[in-house]
């Protein structure tokens, strides 16, 4: 994402159009409207404030309009392009993947040597890789789970009961509550993933076959790592969005390599 030195506070009428080029104020807006929430532990406090639009509450909602509004641009533009070249698209559940990804090429950034064993993974497989290929890029699915682990797309997820019920533990839930899960805190926890749990490894993913001595990926209990649920509500998109994940970041990384190869000749080179 292109950034800018230039700055647009909430509720600026500067010229709506900027929000599609560049991203001034972007990362504050959204730490400010996904922030808010998140640490409110009292809900009748930001209840009240939210039904007077006062305080905390007031520049949160100027936040989240800034945010969507932002987003909401780049979403129509893409549109456009898309109607201009006579193809349809959904582009709603493509957000989750793509905003993810940029915790996916920073985290590739402070580790070269994952990104270098990313990079001969996708340098080994065709340019355009068909669809049996791209399951086949196994280092890449497991960096990718690995970095949804430390980073998840969706980190906090609340239902509410529509009747009394009992969890599996034993406790006791009452029509109306709700009961949230945290796949956040859940990826960072020492008894579900270890003392190096603070660690980005792709490796705790995978394991050497005996015969080939190629990595195999090892699926993990999604109950361990609800990052797209569990149950009968999975995710019903995820096999595709690792698909589209992985082709991102195939093009992505193919192209700096390109680039790098005819700038300097050498490796990629990330900005940090
Ligand atoms: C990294 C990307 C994605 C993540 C982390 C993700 C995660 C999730 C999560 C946590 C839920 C459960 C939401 C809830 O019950 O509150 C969900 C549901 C769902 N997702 Fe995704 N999703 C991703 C991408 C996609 C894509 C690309 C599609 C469509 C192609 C998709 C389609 C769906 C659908 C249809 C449901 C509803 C399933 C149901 O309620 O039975 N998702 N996803």
């Amino acid at each position: 994402m292109e950034s800018s030195t230039s700055t647009m506070s909430p509720g600026s009428s500067k010229d709506k159009s900027l929000a599609t080029n560049s991203a001034p104020n972007l990362s504050a807006m959204f730490e400010s409207a996904t922030g808010a929430r998140l640490t409110a532990s009292i809900p009748l406090i930001w209840k009240i404030k939210k039904f007077f639009n006062i305080g905390s509450e007031k520049s949160h909602k100027m936040a989240v309009s800034e945010v969507k509004e932002y987003a909401m641009n780049i979403v129509k533009e893409k549109k456009q392009k898309l109607e201009q070249l006579g193809e349809k698209e959904s582009l709603d559940d493509d957000l989750l993947s793509s905003g993810f990804l940029t915790w996916y090429f920073w985290l590739l950034s402070q580790h070269p040597e994952v990104q270098s064993n990313v990079v001969k993974e996708i340098k080994e497989h065709s340019e355009e890789p068909a669809y049996e290929e791209v399951k086949d890029l196994v280092y890449i699915h497991a960096s990718l789970c690995e970095c949804m682990r430390l980073y998840p797309p969706v980190p906090l997820d609340t239902k509410e009961a529509l009747n009394d019920d009992v969890l599996p533990g034993g406790m006791v839930v009452k029509k109306g509550m709700r009961v949230s899960y945290f796949p956040y805190a859940m990826g960072r926890l020492e008894s579900l993933w270890g003392s190096d749990w603070a660690e980005f490894k792709p490796e705790r993913w995978l394991q050497k076959e005996e015969n080939s001595k190629s990595w195999r990926f090892v699926q993990r209990d999604s109950y361990h790592y609800p990052v797209f649920q569990a149950g009968p509500r999975i995710c019903l998109g995820k096999e595709m969005a690792f698909l589209q994940m992985k082709r991102v970041v195939a093009g992505v990384l193919r192209w700096c390599q390109r680039l790098n190869e005819k700038l300097w000749n050498q490796s990629i080179i990330f900005p940090t």
